[in-house]
């Protein structure tokens, strides 16, 4: 299959051969892709036979799955388009057979290292493609005749059998509503309404934007937050469906997801969104379905319709063995879909905090779940074989950001230097992965200061270095086993990133992988020892979403005595200026929908104190998730016409967007710069600053002219 963001050789019409990225599906059936030559991005048109002939690999072995989007497509059409809008606003300048694109790279892994991060205020993030194992090939189909007749959501009337109200808990953070019913046999057999909306062809890989990670002048920025940008409302973007075949055996619950979805109006969280500067933030990660529960046939039991909404479809049987979903919704401070990658992630998770340890505080990031959900894909980097990609997790970003942010002029002056210690709380013992795993004693001394005796700090240079101790950590970490996962991790693992003003801490950034927490019967059959260990995981995770709500009321009683692990962490949880973001990972599976709903509750009452200490969530109202009748047009009422209105406003919205995020880091870099010592740097960054300027000016024509 050929996706978006895939990696494929392509012949020039001087007959080189060399790799390049798909850019592009067109409507015409063939293929934008583009390359970096020369220190510019090239694309050109290439056909699917010329593809496969070239990448052999790619020949499937029943008719390709991919089909060129039809006309009247609409929604990921419609983001992709003004996606590669968004990224192409400078002039096109026609060369034979390709098209230049300068400034901005889209193929930044052909790029050099020094164009990647250099003379470009946007740094591109790989389309977002995930990779074979991130995914599910989310496809959409026509309703099946078989399919049990759907409850509508309320604000879409349609054939019911049974509609209930969502109903809102104490707090209204979190609702359950009952759609969806369906008698056991004979399956009532009732055509759903069809769905008039524009279907989305498969379409795997929605697009990500940018990442709006500033110009490498000599002093990065912060990651800082960007304006949301502002689409479209009126064009309703639908979910990406699964797969599921009829002779599986919950293809009944998988058919009133369907149908639940096919009314969802889809807008995801993007790297153009806004972040939040929450003191606690509660975050949401499902990860895609994996090879063993795809071997299995499960059917993904999580919808994410949009930025800070998680919903779990739990199958429900009555007595009368009638089924029905029990649709759960939870609002978070974001949630995370399984097209979301580590960087996105980041982004919205440990990135805002970093500045927090320049400004003499604590942050803290725990990553949360049962074992197997990817707590440790999140935090240390994804596996691509036995060996582990630490460059793309929250730990190594981190690190990032803190060398990028020390070159500051401010933090400069301040002479910080960077150590990581790494260690893991394993039982009620913990020991030293960066010293052999010696064991460390914690202890706490007349002040209530919690020390960690013994425990090894290296000092890190460079990204490279701390990439270089993660990896060490990692190999040490403590591995045990339950009937979960054979390779479950039973230990909490902390990473910490320490900024020291000569021997004085300055700061201190705490990133903790989370053993897994699924509950006692998982290790029922296990021996005693592994029981203990549950134990002690339930008893620590207990102590620290109290101490996160202790943090959240600014009580005056935190009780990390409760657990090594909060003992700790001790300082994460006292003080104004700790900041805490939990990420609960979740596993999409039916088979693992009790296991996920334990996790979003505990998220939800880490939550419920947690942002911003109201208590009070805002409900989740039915106009957020579904399409509104308005605009659930037939196909007909669509004609080309608007459909072109609907991406040209796109595009100017996204190009407006940009013009106005590059001015403002310009006007910034300037202010910055005037504190510049160094003469030969301030040159280089005045000239970078020139070339922004004529990004600047490009955006602001090519704003006029669409
Ligand atoms: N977002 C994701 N995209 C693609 N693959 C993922 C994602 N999250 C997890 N995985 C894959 O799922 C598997 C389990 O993930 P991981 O080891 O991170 O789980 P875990 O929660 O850390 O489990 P444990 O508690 O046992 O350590 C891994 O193979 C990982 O690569």
């Amino acid at each position: 299959m050929i996706a978006v963001g895939m990696h494929v050789e392509i012949k020039r019409s001087d007959g080189r051969i060399h790799g390049a990225v798909i850019a592009e599906v067109k409507s015409n059936g063939r293929f934008m892709v583009e390359w970096y030559e020369k220190g510019e991005t090239k694309g050109k048109e290439s056909s699917l036979d010329e593809l496969l002939k070239l990448n052999p690999s790619l020949q499937p072995t029943v008719p390709p799955p991919v089909q060129p989007p039809p006309p009247p497509q609409k929604a990921l059409q419609t983001s992709t388009a003004a996606n590669r809008q968004s990224m192409h606003i400078q002039n096109f300048q026609e060369e034979e057979d390709t098209f230049l694109l300068d400034h901005i790279p889209m193929a930044t892994k052909n790029a050099p290292a020094n164009k990647r991060q250099t003379g470009i205020f946007m740094q591109h993030v790989p389309l977002r493609a995930a990779s074979p194992t991130e995914k599910p090939v989310p496809t959409r189909r026509a309703p099946s005749p078989k399919a049990e007749k759907f409850v509508a959501p309320p604000s879409k009337p349609m054939s019911t059998r049974s509609n209930a109200a969502p109903s809102s808990n104490s707090n209204g953070a979190s609702k359950t509503e009952n759609h969806n019913t369906v008698a056991p046999t004979p399956v009532q057999v009732e055509a759903p309404k069809q769905n008039t909306r524009r279907s989305v062809a498969p379409q795997p890989v929605p697009v990500s934007v940018p990442t709006p990670t500033p110009v490498n002048m000599g002093a990065q920025r912060a990651p800082s937050p960007v304006a949301r940008v502002p689409s479209p409302k009126n064009v309703p973007r639908s979910y990406p469906q699964q797969e599921v075949a009829a002779s599986n055996q919950n293809f009944a619950f998988a058919e009133m997801i369907r149908n639940y979805r096919a009314q969802i109006d889809y807008r995801p969280l993007s790297m153009f969104d806004s972040v939040n500067e929450n003191r606690i933030s509660v975050c949401v990660r499902k990860r895609p379905l994996n090879k063993k529960e795809l071997t299995r046939n499960e059917v993904d039991v999580i919808t994410i319709p949009s930025r800070d909404i998680t919903i779990l479809h739990q199958p429900q049987t009555r007595v009368d063995l009638t089924k029905y979903l029990d649709n759960q919704k939870f609002r978070f401070d974001y949630s995370f879909d399984e097209y979301a990658n580590n960087e996105l992630v980041y982004r919205f998770t440990a990135a805002p905090l970093v500045k927090t340890i320049f400004d003499n505080g604590n942050a803290t990031c725990f990553a949360y779940g049962q074992t197997g959900s990817g707590k440790t894909h999140t935090m240390g980097g994804d596996f691509s074989g036995k060996k582990q990609n630490a460059s793309m997790g929250i730990y190594a970003l981190t690190a990032r950001d803190v060398f990028r942010m020390l070159e500051q002029p401010q933090y400069r002056r301040k002479e910080l230097s960077v150590h990581c210690a790494f260690f893991e709380i394993y039982g009620t013992k913990t020991f030293d992965l960066l010293n052999e795993k010696a064991e460390l004693r914690v202890l706490e001394d007349k002040m209530q200061k919690v020390q960690v005796v013994g425990l090894k700090e290296e000092q890190a240079m460079n990204e490279q270095d701390v990439l270089e101790l993660i990896n060490k950590g990692t190999l040490m970490r403590t591995a045990g086993t339950t009937s979960a996962n054979a390779n479950s991790s039973r230990s909490h693992a902390i990473f910490q990133i320490i900024l020291r003003q000569g021997k004085k801490v300055w700061g201190k950034f705490s990133l903790i992988d989370l053993a897994g927490n699924e509950r006692g019967q998982d290790t029922r059959d296990c021996d005693r020892d592994t029981r203990k260990e549950g134990a002690n995981i339930n008893q620590s995770l207990l102590a620290l979403k109290e101490c996160i709500r202790g943090m959240a009321r600014n009580s005056s009683h935190v009780p990390f005595r409760q657990s090594k692990l909060t003992m700790v962490l001790r300082n994460s949880f006292i003080g104004e200026k700790s900041r805490t973001v939990m990420i609960s990972m979740i596993s999409p599976g039916i088979a693992s929908s009790e296991h996920t709903l334990n996790t979003l509750r505990y998220a939800d009452r880490v939550k419920e104190m947690g942002t911003d200490g109201s208590g009070e969530a805002t409900p989740i109202r039915d106009e957020e998730l579904f399409i509104p009748p308005s605009l659930d047009k037939s196909d007909d009422e669509y004609d080309l016409e608007t459909e072109k209105q609907e991406h040209r406003r796109l595009a100017v919205d996204h190009l407006r967007n940009l013009k106005e995020m590059a001015e403002k880091l310009s006007r910034e870099s300037i202010t910055s710069l005037s504190n510049e010592p160094n003469a030969a740097q301030k040159a280089e960054c005045l000239a970078k600053l020139d070339q922004l300027a004529q990004i600047i000016s490009n955006a602001r024509a090519a704003v006029e002219n669409v």
